[in-house]
Formats: C-alpha cells, sequence, structure tokens
C-alpha cells in the first residue's frame, strides 16, 4: 500500500455559531470566531489517496486526474465563498474544520475510482488543522 497525496488551496468565509444557541451562548463558545461579519482564512487541504501502484502505469492515481476531482467537486464550491450561506454540502453544519472536511470527504469518496480516499487533512490556519478518514 502507497499513498498519494494532492494539496490545494482556497480561500473563504465563516462564522462560527449555532443557531439553536443564546447569543450569549454563542459568545462563550466561539468567541472571535463568531464575529457577526465573519472572518477569512486561507485554508490548506490535503486529500490523501491510498493503493498499489498499477504496474502498466507506476500510478496508483494519476495525480492530474486527482487534481481535477478535487477542484470540480470541493475548491469550486468553496474558494471565495461564504462557508455559511454558499456551500451545498455545508447547509445545516456549523462551518468548523471539523465540519468541512466531513464534508470534503462526502464529496470526493464515490469519486475516486484508482485507490481509494484515505484522509482528508484541513488546515485552517497554519497552527490548526484536523483530519479525517471516514467512518
Ligand atoms: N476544534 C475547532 N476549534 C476551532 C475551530 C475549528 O474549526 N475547530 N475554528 C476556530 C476559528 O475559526 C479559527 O480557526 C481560530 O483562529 P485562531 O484561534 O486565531 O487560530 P490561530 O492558529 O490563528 O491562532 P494562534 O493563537 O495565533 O495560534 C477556533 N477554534
Ligand atoms: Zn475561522
Amino acid at each position: 500500500m502507497i499513498y498519494v497525496t494532492r494539496r490545494e488551496v482556497f480561500s473563504a468565509s465563516h462564522r462560527l455559531f449555532n443557531p439553536e444557541l443564546s447569543d450569549e451562548e454563542n459568545e462563550i463558545i466561539f468567541d472571535k470566531c463568531n464575529n457577526y461579519n465573519g472572518h477569512g482564512h486561507n485554508y490548506v487541504l490535503e486529500v490523501v489517496v491510498a493503493g498499489e501502484v498499477n504496474p502498466r502505469t507506476g500510478y496508483v492515481i494519476d495525480l492530474k486526474k486527482l487534481k481535477k476531482i478535487i477542484i470540480e467537486n470541493v475548491i469550486k464550491k468553496v474558494d471565495h465563498k461564504n462557508l455559511n450561506l454558499d456551500v451545498d454540502f455545508l447547509k445545516g453544519k456549523i462551518p468548523t474544520a471539523e465540519n468541512i472536511a466531513i464534508g470534503i470527504w462526502e464529496q470526493l469518496e464515490d469519486k475516486i475510482e484508482e485507490g481509494e480516499l484515505y484522509s482528508v487533512k484541513l488546515y485552517e490556519t497554519e497552527n490548526n488543522y484536523v483530519e479525517y478518514k471516514g467512518k
């Protein structure tokens, strides 16, 4: 088994709040991330595909193909978007790094036909990242 990684970046804004909680509770839980007009991040996404090397190509999956899959199914949906309002796969979710990574996994899981999706790592800041490996 070998692991192939494609990195992409996107910029997006969000506000962290739970509409089922009071303003006071949201303020306590989310603090500055609850800023009413939102704030932005330059997200770094790393998608890892695991598989065996195809002896005919030497590839697990062609990284050009993986790039296209990520751009079509994720980047076009999130880049320069408001994650609270604009992104179909985040509707009804608090757009934390955890929920974004899970949403990205769900967008990609069925689209990878060579090898299989192994992990989605999402850096929200230089110091903060999450990694999702499926259920
Ligand atoms: N478990 C999570 N905690 C937090 C998330 C998240 O998605 N999951 N998100 C945020 C904020 O949106 C933001 O990412 C935090 O920004 P900040 O605390 O400023 O992060 P920095 O790395 O820039 O902070 P430094 O203190 O400068 O390292 C909050 N929590
Ligand atoms: Zn944030």
